[in-house]
């Protein structure tokens, strides 16, 4: 929602409500969105839909004023989910009850003036006209204050829509974070991937690392050892990031690793010094301090190819990975 300055506000509002009781539009936000947006000119598919349907069927009806309200007006952030949906309605209901009143403060002030013309018309005499412009001075300093009341609410709402942005963004940061690893998930490895795919030539590969055993080690040494190793894992991968790629944690022991506008023979010997280091790791246990007698991984690498999909990437990879643990585990595998 953009925001105007408040004389720019007011010119507008100033526009779009004759146009709005002109036509007999209630006065709900959402009307007040829509007119007030049409009367800005700034979405022209907006005023043809609501010139369109104005021709049509002689007005707007609510239930298309709230349509175009969700299509146009809320940002594309905006339409998040259900939670934040249901604070803008509280947002929105708000600001009802103060659009309400002004606009029965500018009814009162039209009406006022009407039959201020009329009184007028009839007797023209000082005392009179005297009278009617106290009558008119009351209405315009109510309806004024009603007006800037409203003015008021609508800077609410704006301040408050900015900080739900905010709020919206953030979970979605946060959605694609795991949070066992604090390291991108799957879904946050997969934006990486199709948002990198775009500008990527062929320079763009994947390691899917997977630690060998894990049910084994579940086994031997407890879950609660198994777990702690994926989180060393985590934190040791992205000790060891490069600067063009990204570290993920995908599921269980699995992990990837996305690497930006480096050959495939590079990715390749970057993989094997990983799998060596690992390999070389003494890990012991909490609790009794018992060295794990084995932490390895198998490595999965596939370099993207021409028009290949991300998908087609990543499966690529996995087969890689598939392979090197086929031939026993602890090592890196491209083909
Ligand atoms: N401790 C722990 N174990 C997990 C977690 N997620 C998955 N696992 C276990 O990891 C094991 C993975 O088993 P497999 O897919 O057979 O793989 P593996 O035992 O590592 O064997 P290979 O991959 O063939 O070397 C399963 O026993 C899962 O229960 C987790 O978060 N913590």
């Amino acid at each position: 929602m953009r925001q105007e300055s408040p004389s720019q506000a007011v010119s507008l509002l100033r526009k779009a409500v004759p146009l709005m009781m002109k036509l007999n539009i209630a006065p709900t936000p959402y009307n007040y969105g829509v007119w007030y947006t049409y009367v800005s000119n700034r979405n022209k598919k907006l005023n043809n839909i609501m010139d369109t349907t104005i021709q049509k069927l002689g007005s707007l009806p609510n239930f298309i004023s709230k349509e175009l309200f969700q299509e146009f007006i809320l940002d594309e952030d905006l339409k998040v989910n259900d939670e934040h949906s249901s604070q803008l309605d509280s947002m929105i209901e708000k600001i009802e009850s103060s659009s309400e009143k002004m606009s029965e403060g500018l009814q009162t002030l039209t009406s006022s003036l009407e039959k201020s013309k009329r009184s007028l018309k009839s007797n023209g005499r000082v005392e009179n006209i005297e009278k009617v412009v106290r009558y008119l001075e009351v209405n315009s300093i109510k309806a004024s204050h009603q007006t800037h009341l409203f003015q008021e609410s609508l800077q609410e709402i704006q301040n408050q829509i900015l900080s739900l942005k905010e709020e919206i963004h953030q979970s979605k940061e946060n959605s694609n974070i795991d949070p066992v690893t604090g390291l991108l998930n799957s879904q946050g490895l997969e934006r990486t991937l199709y948002s990198w795919i775009n500008d990527a030539e062929d320079d763009l590969s994947i390691m899917l690392i997977d630690i060998d055993k894990l049910a084994l080690i579940n086994q031997q040494y407890g879950k609660k050892v198994g777990s702690a190793i994926i989180r060393f894992l985590g934190q040791f991968l992205q000790s060891k990031k490069l600067e063009n790629s990204v570290a993920s944690h995908l599921d269980g022991g699995t992990f990837a690793i996305l690497i930006n506008e480096e050959s495939l023979s590079f990715t390749s010997t970057f993989a094997e010094e990983l799998r060596l280091q690992i390999q070389n790791q003494v890990i012991r246990t909490k609790k009794t301090q018992e060295p794990i007698s084995s932490l390895t991984v198998s490595i999965g690498i596939a370099t993207l190819l021409g028009q290949e999909l991300g998908e087609q990437l990543l499966d690529r990879a996995r087969k890689n990975l598939m392979h090197a643990k086929a031939k026993g585990g602890n090592q890196v595998s491209t083909n």
